[in-house]
């Protein structure tokens, strides 16, 4: 078994560390555009809880207050080495691996926090709104900005993407995230969706990858009444 970073922790518990999981917006210029956003001058970020994280075998559940949930498809970066203050030209060697993750957003909440000028929390950081892949060792990579990453819903394609369309780049974003805050070994940036978001419907089928590196399947589910506050 592989493990991951200098730490000697093997990859399979990668995922049940919990960390912090660190999201770039509108990193995609026709993703901004098909919100109605204009491309950002400098990193858009947010975060999600490591309780959001999902794992294949487990559904991704719509929350009971959302009735437009939406599937973003993104390649993930893990950090393999802590990062505080970086420069880009050293930025990649905090790098551990990547993996295929799913931004999901509760669409409808998202576009009420943004007339209100509310956080996205609610939209963003419910409970399995971030389902992950296997992790991806770095080796396997050899340009991680030559990635296709494609989403398909009940078997229909949804989103094509390829990661040289992101305004910024792997190195750009831990560096700048890193003057923000330290990054940790584990934390998983999800570096935004390119174009083709939609909605997903209970019992659909998810299915999505990095082209020639990974897939995942997740079905979707509703959320318990008895949930609500
Ligand atoms: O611009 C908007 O209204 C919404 C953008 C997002 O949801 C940002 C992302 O999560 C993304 O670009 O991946
Ligand atoms: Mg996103």
């Amino acid at each position: 078994m592989g493990t991951m970073g200098s730490s000697s922790k093997p990859l399979s518990r990668f995922w049940e560390w919990g960390r912090n999981i660190v999201c770039v917006g509108r990193n995609y210029a026709e993703h901004a555009k098909e919100m109605g956003s204009a491309p950002p001058a400098e990193p858009l970020l947010f975060l999600k809880p490591s309780s959001a994280y999902v794992r294949e075998g487990a559904p991704i559940v719509r929350p009971y207050y959302c009735r437009a949930l939406h599937h973003e498809v993104e390649l993930g970066v893990v950090v393999g080495r802590g990062a505080r203050a970086v420069p880009r030209d050293a930025a990649m060697q905090h790098v551990a691996g990547y993996a295929l993750c799913l931004d999901m957003t509760a669409r409808d909440t998202q576009d009420e926090c943004k007339r209100k000028g509310l956080p996205w929390t609610l939209a963003k950081g419910f409970g399995t709104s971030c389902a992950v892949s296997d992790f991806v060792p770095k080796e396997q990579i050899p340009d991680p900005h030559k990635l296709q990453i494609w989403l398909k819903v009940n078997g229909k394609m949804r989103q094509e993407g390829d990661t040289s369309s992101m305004i910024f780049s792997i190195p750009y974003l831990i560096s700048y995230i890193s003057h923000i805050f330290p990054l940790e070994e584990g934390d998983l940036i999800l570096t935004g969706s390119p174009k083709g978001v939609g909605a997903v419907e209970v019992d659909d089928e998810i299915e999505a990858g990095i082209r020639d590196v990974v897939s995942v399947r997740f079905k979707v589910a509703q959320e318990a009444p008895e949930s609500k506050i």
